[in-house]
């Protein structure tokens, strides 16, 4: 069959590529239906990423956040009209030690291979996990991003130490507000601190015990750990305080993104003995738990429909556009794709 992929080809340049795939294999072809926009799709749609990674990546199509319908599934395991949600990192090798989010040789979508905005997804077997029928879509749209959260999570639980009185997150956009709601429902005896630069984000974070805005955090404010969700530059002061309101011993899960060299303080970090935990996208294990922590949580569903922001339907690439400069312009979560292009 002859499939239809919407690559980006330059700094705001979409372009149709059409390419010819078969239904032989053990391929399970997905229709997408809500798709989610991630900050790293905007930095390449916007050029943010920079002229090397540009040009090293592009031409590609966008998205790595995803649902579909299946259309056909050779095996039969998934019913045809069944949603699933979408892996992308795809490995291509198996190692005992290394999550395969970790390897070198793991290809990851809409990062130098094509994401989800296509007509039709060929993913492997492994590559998509079953949603119940009764999910709200917008939400499972960014189950992406929330496996992102359950790795770091997972990752600190088996790294962190195991005084966890006071669990502090950076960051008041949507992975500040996935990671701290899944800390709170991970860690219902510990309190979650949320710090965040904007007074009317981090009235959303409803669930947390405390949130302070970064330029009034009292001085004798204490965490037992740290997750940085800010990405940017931000990171950069966001450490800075972490390390100011840490305590010994602490363990910082670094999750925020950034396009410049960010400085840290190595004093502090081996003077307080500080673990720094590098957490990066995710694998099957954390969709699988995101998937059943979404299905037996429904609250936690309904906390994350406050992420929803900007719902655009998408029949063109004219829309696609205005969906990405639409999200540019919104202040607070999601931007979600209804793709029917
Ligand atoms: N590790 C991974 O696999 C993944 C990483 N990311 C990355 O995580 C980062 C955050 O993503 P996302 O939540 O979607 O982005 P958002 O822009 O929604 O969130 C970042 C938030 O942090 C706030 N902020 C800025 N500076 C500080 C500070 N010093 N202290 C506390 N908060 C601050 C920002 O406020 P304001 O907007 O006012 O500046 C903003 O509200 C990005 O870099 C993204 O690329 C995303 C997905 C996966
Ligand atoms: O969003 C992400 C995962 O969900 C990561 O930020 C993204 O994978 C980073 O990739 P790139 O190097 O292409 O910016
Ligand atoms: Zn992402």
């Amino acid at each position: 069959m002859i499939n239809q992929i919407y690559r980006l080809v330059s700094t705001k340049q979409i372009e149709i590529t059409y390419k010819e795939q078969s239904l032989e294999g053990d391929y399970i072809v997905v229709r997408p239906t809500h798709l989610s926009i991630c900050a790293a799709d905007q930095r390449y749609y916007t050029g943010t990423r920079g002229k090397e990674a540009m040009a090293k990546k592009l031409p590609m199509a966008l998205i790595h956040e995803g649902v579909g319908k299946v259309v056909y599934d050779p095996k039969g395991d998934f019913k045809t009209g069944s949603h699933v949600v979408m892996i992308p990192n795809t490995p291509t090798q198996v190692d005992d030690v290394i999550a395969e989010n970790y390897l070198k040789t793991s290809k990851f979508r809409s990062s130098g291979y094509d994401g989800f905005m296509q007509d039709y997804v060929f993913l492997e077997r492994d590559r998509v996990v079953g949603l119940s029928e009764d999910i709200n879509l917008q939400v499972a749209a960014f189950s992406e991003l929330i496996s992102v959260s359950m790795h770091a999570v997972v990752r600190f639980e088996e790294r962190a130490h195991q005084r966890r009185d006071v669990l502090g997150v950076w960051g008041d956009g949507n992975l500040g507000f996935i990671t701290a709601l899944i800390l709170k429902k991970r860690y219902p005896e510990s309190k979650v601190y949320v710090f965040g630069k904007n007074h009317s984000k981090l009235s959303y974070f409803s669930f947390a015990d405390e949130t302070y805005q970064i330029d009034e955090v009292p001085e004798d404010v204490t965490v037992d750990h740290a997750f940085e969700c800010v990405g940017g530059i931000g990171s950069q002061y966001a450490v800075e305080q972490i390390i100011n309101h840490i305590q010994p011993e602490g363990s910082i899960p670094l999750l925020g993104v950034s396009e410049y060299p960010v400085e840290i303080n190595t004093r502090m970090i081996l003077e307080r003995g500080i673990t720094l935990i590098g957490s990066s996208r995710s694998g099957r294990s954390d969709f699988v738990e995101t998937v059943n922590f979404l299905h037996e949580n429904p609250e936690v569903v309904e906390y994350l429909e406050t992420l929803i922001g900007d719902v655009n339907e998408i029949r063109s690439i004219d829309d696609i556009h205005n969906a990405f400069e639409r999200d540019l312009t919104t202040n607070w979560g999601k931007s979600v794709m209804e793709w029917k292009i």
